[in-house]
């Protein structure tokens, strides 16, 4: 946290705080501070209205050439949403689905189908990109900071300043290459972005303290769910006295109000081909023009079903002359996207599991983003919290607010609150064997710095490959690797005496730091992992998942290293102190014996090393016969110790 309060107020320094959302996008600043006695006033962050005089703003993109300029324009927002009827393919919408990951990923592979942009492939990165009908290509990040400008325009006219700084906010569960892209978008956008906040926790931020009597004395434990358009996030916090601690954080970044749009559009389409069956489906799916419209009606209707239990669709001459109607009730609409809301649980227990509390532990369950709404997921949520989930806070505000809070404790404006948050997953290295050594398990709390001590698996080793993996697993191959570098230079030693001191460096952003260096030779690597392979959200869900199932198993296969590993060494270091005996000793019939018997051991080790995972090798012979042979070789040394002694006698 020292961080925080090392940043300096300079002329203009009013930090905002950006929910850049999938869906929509807010702006919020701190207007009143120091009100209250504890240093905070419940007021004190408020949402700045755009342009338009909306309190939150469409996160679209559309990009038309002017007629009379031959120029680009480019709209923003709800004008942009308007451009979507006359301009659809150049109309970006929900690109945040698409920020930091590479085309190949599954989740992406599945937006080409059903977005009316065209999402193509960067060569270079193999990053997913927009392309508009002129065939210009644009990142995900590039729309992202359109929006950002946008807001950050806002807020400058707003406030009468210059605004330079922001607090950003991403999913929980957003990964490097997510957090990475989200920062290059604000900083395409002219902004410094001072933190990457998780929604979440920054809704936590924004509820605790409009409540901070409540929580003053005795604290409390919070469930913040959030389900936005294209998100799902999770986290539990400890809240007290000003201290908002994250315990554990879980969630889905490719799950929200768009999937459930989706499964509305699949029903309305098969209700539209069963009455029409003339109508051929596979061409009516690539009207680009029609899919939108059935996607704005899915929408519509979702949001009405929140309110009404019956509502009707009517598109006259939707396609081919015919017309769509169809009703629909808030029951249907319940059954129809059940495996949606079910979704969201399993993340649930997890991270109460992870947070090593019961679901009655919980005082109070917020709810975040525009799909908490919804009826059934807050029946569903009260169900299995066994409490009213408390809906008082804005789902389409309070992220903003607390990402403005941030800005205000950044800033100084905001005393006497202490933000911990905590990483998603385990991170760890590579090391003999393909085994994972985790240096922080997920949600350990960040900022954090580790180091930890590993060595050669060689002699005479003059460089190591330090892999950096995520992921819950025991072995490396079942992790995903984020990235890796070498350190070379090392001034060559038998195996395991080099001392090799890996870093692992965790921003409060998220974003990690890995470093070694070796003491002797002094050389020094490091690394910064970046955004070149980050973890789909099914990959994320996955790792923990095998990680929980398969931990006896993987437990055991590195006892069996670590054993192998030690036998290993302690063989070596034997070997070399038997050849400085070789000229005295080498009749020694004890010396012969002992030889063969090393020789013997070396043998049986390299076995067990190439069959690592044959569990029927029972490795317990090794530690028995190689502690029997130190013992014997350390009784030999003293007798030759006394034997060369009593030669030396005059
Ligand atoms: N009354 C309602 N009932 C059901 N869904 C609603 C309602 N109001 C809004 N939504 C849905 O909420 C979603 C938008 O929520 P929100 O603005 O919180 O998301 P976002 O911040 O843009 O997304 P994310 O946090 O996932 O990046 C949309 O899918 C929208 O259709």
């Amino acid at each position: 946290m020292l961080r925080s309060l090392t940043f300096k107020r300079s002329i203009s320094s009013k930090v905002i705080g950006i929910d850049l959302g999938t869906t929509n996008s807010a702006v919020a600043y701190i207007r009143d501070t120091l009100k209250s006695n504890n240093g905070l006033s419940a007021s004190s962050a408020v949402i700045i209205e755009n342009d338009q005089g909306h309190r939150t703003t469409p996160s679209i993109v559309s990009i038309a050439l002017d007629p009379t300029t031959g120029k680009e324009k480019t709209y923003v927002g709800l004008q942009a949403k308007r451009q979507q009827i006359i301009n659809l393919e150049n109309t970006f919408f929900a690109t945040k689905r698409l920020i930091g990951r590479k085309f190949n990923e599954k989740e992406v592979q599945r937006d080409i189908k059903i977005m009316p942009y065209k999402i193509v492939q960067d060569e270079k990165s193999g990053n997913a990109m927009v392309m508009t009908t002129d065939n210009k290509r644009r990142t995900p990040s590039e729309i992202s900071s359109i929006i950002l400008r946008y807001l950050k325009n806002t807020a400058t006219e707003y406030l009468n300043e210059d605004v330079k700084y922001a607090v950003v906010t991403v999913p929980a569960y957003f990964n490097d290459a997510q957090r990475q892209a989200t920062k290059d978008a604000g900083r395409m956008a002219g902004l410094k972005v001072l933190r990457v906040v998780n929604e979440p926790t920054a809704a936590a931020l924004s509820f605790g303290l409009k409540n901070s009597e409540q929580y003053k004395e005795n604290g409390g434990l919070i469930a913040v769910y959030d389900l936005g358009g294209g998100t799902f996030d999770i986290s539990i916090l400890d809240i007290e006295n000003g201290i908002f601690e994250v315990k554990s954080t879980n969630g889905d970044t490719h799950l929200g109000g768009e999937d459930f749009d989706n499964v509305i559009i699949n029903h309305l389409l098969d209700c539209f081909i069963n009455e029409n069956q003339t109508v051929d489906k596979n061409a009516l799916v690539k009207d680009r023009n029609v899919m939108q419209r059935l996607r704005e009606a899915s929408e519509k209707i979702k949001i009405e079903l929140s309110h009404v239990s019956e509502s009707t669709v009517e598109i006259p001459f939707f396609y081919d002359g015919y017309h769509l109607n169809v009703t629909l009730k808030e029951k249907e609409l319940d059954e129809l996207t059940m495996h949606l809301i079910e979704r969201t649980i399993e993340p649930v227990k997890k991270a109460i599991r992870d947070a090593d509390i019961e679901t009655c532990d919980i005082d109070e369950v917020i709810m975040v983003g525009g799909m908490t709404r919804m009826p059934k997921i807050r029946s569903v949520i009260e169900h299995f919290f066994g409490k009213k989930p408390n809906v008082t806070v804005n789902p389409d505000e309070t992220v903003a607010l607390g990402a403005a809070i941030q800005g205000g404790i950044l800033s100084g404006e905001i005393k006497n609150v202490l933000l911990l948050d905590v990483t998603p997953l385990t991170l760890g290295i590579e090391t003999f064997g393909g085994a994972f050594s985790p240096l922080l398990p997920r949600n350990t709390t960040i900022p954090v710095k580790k180091t930890e001590i590993f060595s050669t698996g060689v002699d005479g080793q003059t460089g190591v490959d330090i892999k950096v993996y995520q992921g819950e697993r025991g072995l490396v191959r079942d992790n995903k690797l984020i990235g890796d570098f070498s350190l070379k230079g090392i001034t060559p030693m038998p195996k395991g005496q080099p001392q090799i001191l890996v870093t692992f460096d965790v921003d409060a952003d998220g974003i990690i730091n890995v470093s070694a260096s070796e003491r002797s030779s002094g050389k020094e690597q490091s690394i910064t992992v970046i955004a070149n392979s980050g973890l789909t959200e099914e990959e994320v869900n996955k790792l923990v998942e095998e990680g929980n199932a398969n931990r006896e198993q993987d437990n055991i296969l590195r006892q069996r290293m670590d054993l192998i590993t030690k036998a290993d060494i302690m063989i070596s270091d034997t070997e070399r102190s038997f050849k400085s005996l070789e000229k005295s000793m080498s009749e020694d019939e004890e010396y012969k014996e002992l030889k063969q018997e090393i020789e013997a051991i070396r043998a049986m080790i390299n076995t067990f090393k190439k069959e690592i995972n044959d569990t029927k090798l029972d490795v317990n012979v090794i530690k028995k016969t190689t502690d029997a042979l130190q013992n014997n070789v350390f009784k030999f040394f003293k007798k030759a110790m006394a034997t060369s002694s009593s030669n030396k006698q005059p």
